[in-house]
């Protein structure tokens, strides 16, 4: 990638965070946001991935105050730990527990699944929340670009992992939910299936915005190979928003300065940013319902090239190649 395309990229990414951040502004002007009711879960079990930090926590916390199991999924062993200590304590609910995932490796994610599996628990939600973003150019365990291969194909693999269990905790008029959080980012963003190593340039704007592309094509068709196969497993994104968190940790200083001091302001906190993903993991308005681009609790349409029936294929018989997942979407869909 060029030094031009790659400011073209910045710009872009730019522009859709001050776009959202706009909206937001106007938003808390006009009496904010409001806290939306959920019915108590008791039963039924989550996993959240980075559910540590930011809006995975406050995502875990809520689910933990509604009555559900949640188990956290992370790389990082000492936050873990503190966070279930304190989901614990602060919604006295005691089914808290961490598994350990790095979704940057992929013998990892497969270890987790394996010790998931090995608890003999239902799982009724699944939260694909971990990210990171900007970061300069490094790669996976696995060699994937790590924008792509974190956010993106760490996820795609865990679901794929985890379908099976997600299909025998289903059932008609209560499915399993799988619940994928993307960004405004990805309204901006280009899936070039010829560059996802980013090894033709590398902008880290372009990348972010490509795996949160990705994980939206990534959602549609799982809940359309879900449909097929008359699964009780539904698939849907949440669009948390600009969040005040430690996501934006690699972004311009000057970006960071702003955040610093205005954050209180122009962004949502980590637990407005999750009303999205509880919203899509229990609300009732929901129930069967999949393949939707949900943001502010509402569904809204995601970029055009998101519903390219052609695009989602190809997307995901490269992620099973690149994973090593068999790809049962050609014979689904070739019928
Ligand atoms: N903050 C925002 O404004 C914003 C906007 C749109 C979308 N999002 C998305 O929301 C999600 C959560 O981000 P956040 O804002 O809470 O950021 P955060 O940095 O607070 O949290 C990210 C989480 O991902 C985890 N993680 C990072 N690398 C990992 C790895 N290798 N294995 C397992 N877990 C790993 C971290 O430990 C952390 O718990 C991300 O997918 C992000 O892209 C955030």
């Amino acid at each position: 990638m060029s030094l031009l395309s790659a400011a073209r990229a910045a710009l872009r990414v730019y522009a859709a965070g001050a776009a959202v951040i706009l909206a937001q502004l106007l938003r808390r002007c006009l009496g904010g946001f409001a806290e939306p009711a959920f019915p108590p879960q008791p039963e039924r079990v989550a996993l959240v991935t980075g559910g540590t930090d930011g809006i995975g926590y406050a995502t875990a916390k809520r689910l933990a105050r509604l009555g559900m199991t949640v188990i956290i999924a992370g790389n990082n062993k000492p936050r873990a730990h503190e966070a279930v200590k304190k989901i614990k304590q602060e919604t006295l609910n005691n089914k808290v527990e961490f598994l350990y995932c790095d979704l940057a490796s992929l013998r990892s994610i497969r270890q987790c699944v394996q010790t998931f599996k090995k608890k003999e628990m239902p799982l009724h939600v699944l939260v694909n929340n971990a990210g990171v973003m900007m970061v300069p150019q490094r790669n996976t365990v696995d060699g994937f670009e790590e924008h792509f291969g974190l956010n993106y194909l760490g996820h795609f693999l865990l679901t794929n992992l985890l379908l099976d269990t997600l299909k025998e905790s289903g059932r008609p008029g209560r499915t399993a939910r799988v619940v994928t959080v993307s960004s405004a980012t990805h309204y901006v963003g280009k899936l070039d299936l010829d560059n996802l190593h980013g090894s033709r340039g590398y902008s880290p704007h372009a990348a972010y915005a490509q795996s949160k592309l990705a994980l939206v094509l990534f959602s549609y068709h799982l809940q359309a190979l879900l449909a097929a196969q008359g699964c009780p497993v539904t698939a849907n994104v949440a669009d948390p928003g600009v969040v005040d968190t430690d996501l934006y940790k690699h972004v311009f200083w000057g970006t960071r300065l702003v955040k610093k001091l205005f954050s209180w302001w122009l962004f949502k906190t980590p637990e407005e940013g999750s009303w999205t993903s509880v919203y899509a993991a229990v609300t009732p308005e929901l129930e069967g319902v999949g393949g939707r681009y949900l943001y502010n609790e509402k569904e809204t349409r995601s970029l055009e090239v998101t519903y390219n029936l052609k695009l989602q294929r190809q997307l995901w018989a490269t992620s099973c190649q690149m994973t090593g997942v068999p790809d049962v979407t050609r014979d689904v869909f070739s019928r």
